[in-house]
C-alpha cells in the first residue's frame, strides 16, 4: 500500500475536522475522492501532503511510518506531487516559465532539456507559448488550472494528489486533461481525484471513497458504488452520475434490470441500446 492511515484526527483550531481515518490505498489505481462541500475532502488531501497538523493516529507511506510529533517527515513523501485547489496558492514565480521550470531545474536538466520538456507540456495542456513570459495570475481560470497540473507534472511525481483540478475548465478541455492524467496513471503512477464530477469519476476510478462531515462513509469499487450501492450517494447528499441515472430510468420504465458491469458512460450506454433494443423499441 502506499498510503496507509489508520484512525487519523484532524484538527484545525479548536474544530474537529477529520474523525478517525482509517484507510489503504495501493500503488497504480485512481482513487476518486467525492463528497458534499466541507465534507472534508480537501482536508484529507492535506493531511497526505503534510500540510496539516495530525492530532492522532497513525500514518504509513510505503509501509513506514512517518508522523513524528504530529507532522508528516515530508522527505518521505517528495514523490508525492499536489495540485491544490486554488492554482495561485501554488504559483511563486513572476513568469509562468519560470513557473514551469522551477521543477525542471531541481531536477538539474539542462537548459536545453528544459525548454524542451516545457514546448511538449505546453503542447499537452493545449497552452500557448505567448503566455510564457506572463504572469501566472494574468491567466485565464482555466489556463491556471492547467499550469498548476502542467507545473507539478513536469516535476516528474509517482504519484498525484489532485484537488478538483478541471473546476473552471471548458468541457473538451476538461475530457482532454483528465484523459491525459488516465494515461499518466496508467503508466504505473497513483491518481487521488477529488471532484464534484461525477462522471468523470464513474469514467476513470478504480475506487471510490465517499466522505460525510469529515469521516469516510465508504471506500469501494466504482462499479460497485454507483451500480449497486447508489443509495450510498443519496444518503451522502450527492447524485448519481448521468449515465447511470439514464439506465436506473430504462430499468424503471420498461420494469427489467440492464445487464452490465461497467459504470463507465460508453459500457453504460451500450448496455441501455441493447436492452431497449431487446423491446423493439427505438433507442433516441
Ligand atoms: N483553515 C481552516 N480553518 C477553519 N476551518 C477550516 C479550514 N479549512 C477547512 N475548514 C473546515 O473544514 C471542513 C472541511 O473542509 P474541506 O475544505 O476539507 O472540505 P471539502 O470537502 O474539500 O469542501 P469543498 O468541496 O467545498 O472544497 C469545513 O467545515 C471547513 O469549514
Amino acid at each position: 500500500m502506499v498510503f496507509t492511515l489508520k484512525d487519523i484526527n484532524v484538527c484545525i483550531g479548536k474544530e474537529k475536522i477529520l474523525h478517525n481515518i482509517t484507510c489503504s490505498i495501493p500503488r497504480g489505481r485512481w482513487i476518486s475522492v467525492i463528497g458534499t462541500s466541507g465534507s472534508g475532502k480537501s482536508t484529507l488531501l492535506k493531511t497526505l501532503k503534510g500540510l496539516v497538523t495530525i492530532d492522532s493516529g497513525e500514518y504509513f507511506f510505503d509501509d513506514r511510518q512517518i508522523v513524528r510529533k504530529k507532522s508528516i517527515d515530508t522527505t518521505a513523501i517528495s514523490e508525492v506531487g499536489y495540485v491544490f485547489q486554488y492554482p495561485e496558492h501554488q504559483f511563486f514565480q513572476t513568469t509562468v516559465y519560470k513557473e514551469l521550470a522551477l521543477g525542471l531545474e531541481q531536477k538539474k536538466y539542462s537548459k536545453k532539456k528544459i525548454n524542451d520538456t516545457i514546448s511538449e507540456i505546453l503542447q499537452l495542456f493545449d497552452l500557448p507559448e505567448e503566455i510564457l513570459a506572463k504572469s501566472p495570475f494574468q491567466l485565464s481560470g482555466g489556463q491556471r488550472r492547467k499550469l498548476a497540473i502542467a507545473s507539478v507534472m513536469t516535476t516528474k511525481p509517482k504519484i498525484m494528489l489532485l484537488d478538483e483540478p478541471t473546476a473552471a475548465l471548458d468541457p473538451i478541455s476538461r475530457k482532454k486533461i483528465v484523459a491525459g492524467i488516465k494515461h499518466w496513471q496508467e503508466e504505473g503512477n497513483t491518481v487521488i481525484f477529488v471532484s464534484h464530477q461525477m462522471e468523470d469519476v464513474a469514467e476513470y476510478s478504480d475506487n471510490v471513497l465517499v466522505m460525510q462531515r469529515g469521516r469516510i462513509v465508504t471506500h469501494m469499487d466504482a462499479t460497485a458504488l454507483f451500480l449497486h450501492y447508489g443509495n450510498l450517494m443519496e444518503e451522502s447528499g450527492m447524485i448519481l452520475p448521468p449515465s447511470v441515472q439514464l439506465k436506473n430510468s430504462v430499468e424503471k420504465l420498461a420494469k427489467e434490470y440492464v445487464d452490465i458491469t461497467s459504470c463507465r458512460e460508453a459500457d453504460i450506454l451500450a448496455a441501455v441500446r441493447k436492452a431497449v433494443a431487446k423491446r423493439g423499441e427505438q433507442f433516441v
